[in-house]
């Protein structure tokens, strides 16, 4: 499946690489609660704070946040809803699982399945991206966990990330350590991010990064000493 153009940003919700403040504490005074909307999928719970039009989507999808074909549906159909709430500008992203920001694509989805199913499994993956990189919302991803390949995808395709420093959270396009390759999309949303050189070796060996280390590479916005954000 090709690309089309994609627009991002562009509408008054998004402010001009400016740096977000994103409070993802509970309500501060109960007279907030009136003005958030919860929803919640199996998959992906989802609070807006319409009072500041931040929204936080929670990954809750057991044991490891994987994207399957059921995951990345339920992300798509709750990022386009948030979409056409004009009172939602910027929409954080984070795991609801302790440890693990996302495994990345569901393994399961891609073995044993008919040409029909993976098909549309695939089409899936690219419509997640598209939906995310195409949004007029301010995306990040707080990423509490390890991001391994898709959940990198995923977390490259924000326009901020905040991530959790834990020695035992690593983040990275690590394909090739698993005998696959990155596809060129995943490729250019790395490069995007931290340049030609870094993405080349990241990927040659399949390397996962550290908070630091990675923050060292230009990857983040700013991390943070919790280890749940
Ligand atoms: C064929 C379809 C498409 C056709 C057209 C396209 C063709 C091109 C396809 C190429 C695709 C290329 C792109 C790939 C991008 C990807 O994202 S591939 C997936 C890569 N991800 C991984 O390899 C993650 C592997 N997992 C881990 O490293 C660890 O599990 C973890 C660090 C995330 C967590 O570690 P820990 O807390 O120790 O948990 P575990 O005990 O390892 O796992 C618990 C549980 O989860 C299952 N699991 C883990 N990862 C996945 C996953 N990605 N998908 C599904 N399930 C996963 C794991 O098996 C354990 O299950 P059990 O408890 O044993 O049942």
């Amino acid at each position: 499946m090709g690309f089309g153009t994609v627009s991002r940003g562009g509408s008054s919700r998004w402010p001009d690489q400016r740096l977000c403040t994103v409070e993802m504490g509970p309500p501060c005074h109960t007279s907030c609660l009136s003005r958030r909307k919860s929803s919640s999928s199996p998959k992906i719970k989802v609070d807006l704070d319409s009072s500041t039009g931040i929204a936080v989507m929670k990954f809750q999808s057991p044991p490891v946040n994987s994207l399957s074909l059921d995951f990345l549906t339920e992300f798509c159909i709750s990022l386009e809803k948030l979409e056409m709430d004009r009172s939602c500008r910027g929409v954080v992203v984070t795991s609801a699982l302790p440890k693990i920001f996302s495994a990345g694509l569901d393994i399961m989805e891609m073995y044993g399945k008919s040409p029909e199913r993976c098909g549309e499994f695939w089409k899936a993956v690219q419509e997640m991206w598209l939906k995310l990189y195409g949004s007029n919302m301010v995306t990040i991803a707080a990423i509490n966990g390890s991001s391994p390949a898709g959940g990198c995808l995923m977390a490259l395709t924000c326009d901020y990330r905040i991530m959790a420093e834990n020695p035992r959270y690593g983040i990275g396009l690590n394909e090739t350590q698993l005998g696959i390759v990155a596809p060129f999309w995943f490729k250019d949303t790395m490069v995007n991010t931290v340049g030609h050189r870094t993405t080349e070796l990241a990927l040659e060996l399949g390397l996962l990064y550290s908070a630091p280390d990675a923050l060292r590479l230009a990857w983040w916005t700013s991390w943070c000493r919790r280890t749940r954000c």
